[in-house]
C-alpha cells in the first residue's frame, strides 16, 4: 500500500526554496520539444514519426481524449495499491517499457540507460531484438530486475531459436513476439530524411553477437560490416509466417509467449486457440499501418472476447496518467509506454527516463485516487463515459 503520487508531488514542491536552474521538464510536450532540440532530424523523426500521413498516430491520442472518467467520491483512497500480477510475479506498477530498438541513435548509453532506470524503479523492461546493445549486456546492468525479450522472428530459424535461448539464459522471463512488423512500413519522414539506422550498423547488436547469425556469414561482421548488414536486411523480417509456426517457438522455450500487435478480436481468439500466454493490443505507435484502428478502440472488443483466458496488455498513445487509467478500465492488465521515456532518454539519459516514468506513475496514482479507486484491480469500465 503506498502514496506514490503524493510523495513525488511533495518532492517536487519541496524544491521551491531551492530552485534548480537545470530542472527537467514535467510536461510531455516539453520533453518532446527538448528532444527535438538535442537530436538531428534523422533520429528525431525516426522516433517521433509514424507510418504514411500519421493518421493512426493521431487517432491513438484522440481515442484517449474521447473517453472520459466519471470520478466517484467518499471511497477511502488514503492508502493505495498499484501492484499487478504478471505471470505469478507481483509488479509494483501497471507499467512496462515498450520494446524500442536502436536506442543508440537517441543517447550514447542507449538501452543501458533506459534498462537501468526501469530496474531502479521496478518497472519491467522489454528488450528489443533490434537493440543496439546485446540482450546479455542489457541483462547485466539490470541485475535481477524483471525483464522480457521482444522477438523479431527472423527468416533464419536458427537465429530465431538462438535469440530465444539466449533470452532464457540471460534471465528474461517472457517472450514478446511482435507480429505487426514483418517489414518496416512506409514512413514518410524517414524517406524524406533518407534515414534508416540499420544501414549504418545501428540496432544490430543482438545479431552481430549471435553465433547462429555469424555462422551464416563468410566474413565476420568486424571484417566485413557491409556484408553483415546486407545479410541482416535480407533475414530480419519474415512475412511468410503463419499461426502454425507458433509451435516452433513453443518447442524452443518454456517462457510465457505473448503476441504483440493484435488489433482484431478474431486474432485475439486465435491467440487463445493457439495456446499463447498473453497479447499486447498495439498498432506499434501508429508506425506500421497508417489508417489502422487506434489501439484503445480495439481494446474493449478484444478484452470481452478473451475474458480471463489470458492477460491483455496495450500500448500506443499512452502519454499521461489518465491514459493508463482509461486503458486499464477497458480491460488492459498493464500498459507499455513507448515514446515518452525515449524523449527522457534523449534529454537526460538514465535520469530522464526515470523522471518521465516516475512522473507518469505519480500522475496515474493520483488520477486513480481522485477518481475514487484505491487499487488498480478496482479500475473497471464503469468509470468511463463510453
Ligand atoms: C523508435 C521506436 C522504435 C521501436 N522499436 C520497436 C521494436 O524494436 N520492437 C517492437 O516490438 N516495437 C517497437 N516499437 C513500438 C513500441 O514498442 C510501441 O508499440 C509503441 O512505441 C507504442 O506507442 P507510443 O510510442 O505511442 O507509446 C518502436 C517504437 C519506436 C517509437
Ligand atoms: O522502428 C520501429 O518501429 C521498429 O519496430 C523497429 C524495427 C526494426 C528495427 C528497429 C526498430
Amino acid at each position: 500500500m503506498s502514496n506514490f503520487g503524493n510523495q513525488i508531488q511533495y518532492q517536487i514542491y519541496a524544491t521551491m526554496q531551492n530552485p534548480n536552474p537545470d530542472r527537467l521538464p514535467v510536461i510531455y510536450e516539453e520533453w518532446e520539444a527538448r528532444a527535438r532540440e538535442v537530436l538531428d532530424d534523422g533520429p528525431f523523426y525516426y522516433i517521433a514519426g509514424g507510418a504514411g500521413g500519421e493518421s493512426t498516430m493521431k487517432t491513438n491520442l484522440q481515442a484517449f481524449d474521447r473517453r472520459k472518467i466519471i470520478p466517484r467520491m467518499l471511497n477511502d483512497v488514503q492508502d493505495r495499491d498499484l501492484t499487478v500480477d504478471l505471470f505469478g510475479k507481483t509488479a509494483s506498477f501497471p507499467f512496462m517499457l515498450a520494446p524500442i530498438g536502436v536506442q543508440s541513435i537517441i543517447h550514447p548509453d542507449g538501452e543501458l540507460a533506459s534498462a537501468k532506470a526501469s530496474a531502479k524503479l521496478g518497472v519491467p523492461y522489454i528488450t528489443s531484438s533490434a537493440s543496439s546493445k546485446s540482450m546479455e549486456e542489457i541483462a547485466e546492468v539490470m541485475g535481477d530486475a524483471e525483464r522480457w525479450f521482444q522477438l523479431y522472428w527472423s527468416k533464419d530459424p536458427d537465429v530465431t531459436a538462438s535469440f530465444v535461448q539466449r533470452a532464457e539464459a540471460s534471465g528474461y522471463s517472457a517472450i514478446v513476439v511482435t507480429l505487426d512488423t514483418p517489414m518496416l512500413a512506409w514512413r514518410e519522414q524517414d524517406l524524406k530524411n533518407v534515414y534508416l539506422p540499420f544501414l549504418i550498423g545501428e540496432g544490430v547488436g543482438n545479431y552481430f553477437s549471435d553465433p547462429a547469425f555469424r555462422s551464416k556469414l563468410s566474413k565476420s561482421p568486424e571484417e566485413n560490416p557491409t556484408a553483415a548488414i546486407m545479410h541482416w536486411a535480407q533475414t530480419f523480417g519474415n512475412p511468410g509466417l503463419t499461426w502454425e509456426d507458433l509451435s516452433f517457438l513453443r518447442e524452443h522455450t518454456r517462457l510465457p509467449i505473448l503476441l504483440k500487435g493484435i488489433l482484431h478480436p478474431d486474432d485475439a481468439k486465435k491467440a487463445v486457440e493457439y495456446g499463447m500466454d498473453g497479447i499486447i493490443v498495439s498498432n506499434h505507435g501508429g508506425r506500421q499501418v497508417d489508417g489502422a484502428v487506434s489501439a484503445l478502440d480495439a481494446l474493449p472488443r478484444i478484452t470481452s472476447i478473451v475474458g480471463n483466458q489470458m492477460p491483455v496488455f496495450m500500448d500506443s498513445g499512452i502519454r499521461r496518467g489518465a491514459d493508463v487509467v482509461k486503458a486499464i478500465a477497458l480491460g488492459a492488465k498493464a500498459v507499455l509506454v513507448g515514446r515518452p521515456p525515449m524523449y527522457g532518454l534523449a534529454v537526460a539519459g538514465e535520469k530522464g527516463v526515470k523522471e518521465v516514468l516516475q512522473n507518469m506513475i505519480a500522475d496515474m496514482d493520483m488520477t486513480m485516487a481522485l477518481a475514487g479507486k484505491r487499487a488498480v484491480t478496482d479500475i473497471d469500465e464503469s468509470m468511463l463515459t463510453e
